[in-house]
């Protein structure tokens, strides 16, 4: 959370000039609720379907730029259709700068309490393996400018995959 997923994912989106998703605002729209009330209503657990729901059928479109929620790594079923599907990017990011960037908002559930930062702890602990397990890129993003960020994935992804020509099309 506060990694940077919708906000990089978007500037990625534009200057390779693809479809931006967020999944978590599918989920959204598609429930008419929004992501607290979900929780609330229907449980981390229900939340959880529907993601793995959104994330199967997100992950079978073609050329998109696809940011997820920052549990989504936790079932072992989207780890795979990520993995399989695309080119999966882990931004990973102090816990200290993941504290600054989600104090302003209150749309994350899992960070309502006493002990925010005990929280982000516990999953990073948690999650860290996991996205290590199903990306391609570790991409650090504390203390970059977003834009700086794009540039570095771009940079890498050429690295790994030249074959990828829709890179070529892009300003870097
Ligand atoms: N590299 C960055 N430098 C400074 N601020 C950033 C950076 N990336 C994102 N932010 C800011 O941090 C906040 C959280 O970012 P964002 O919503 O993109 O995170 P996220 O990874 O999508 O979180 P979630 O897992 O909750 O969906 C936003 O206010 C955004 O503007
Ligand atoms: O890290 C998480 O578990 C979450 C992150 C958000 O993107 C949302 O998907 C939701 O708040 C859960
Ligand atoms: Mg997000």
């Amino acid at each position: 959370m506060g990694a940077g997923k919708s906000t990089i994912g978007r500037l990625l989106s534009q200057e390779l000039d693809r479809e931006f998703i967020d999944s978590d605002k599918v989920i959204e729209e598609r429930s008419g609720a929004n992501i607290p009330w979900i929780f609330d209503v229907e449980g981390e657990e229900g939340f959880r379907d529907r993601e793995t729901a959104a994330i199967d059928e997100l992950t079978q479109l073609n050329d998109i730029i696809l940011a997820t929620g920052g549990g989504v790594v936790l079932r072992e079923e989207n780890r795979q259709h990520l993995k399989n599907r695309g080119i999966v990017i882990y931004l990973l990011t102090s816990i200290e700068q993941q504290l600054e960037r989600t104090s302003k908002d209150r749309n994350r559930p899992l960070l309502q309490t006493a002990d925010p930062e005990a929280v982000l702890k516990r999953l990073f602990n948690q999650r860290d393996p996991l996205y290590r397990s199903c990306c391609d890129l570790i991409i650090r993003t504390d203390k970059r400018h977003p834009r700086a960020v794009v540039q570095e994935i771009l940079k890498q992804i050429k690295q790994k995959h030249p074959d990828l020509h829709f890179l070529d099309a892009s300003h870097f």
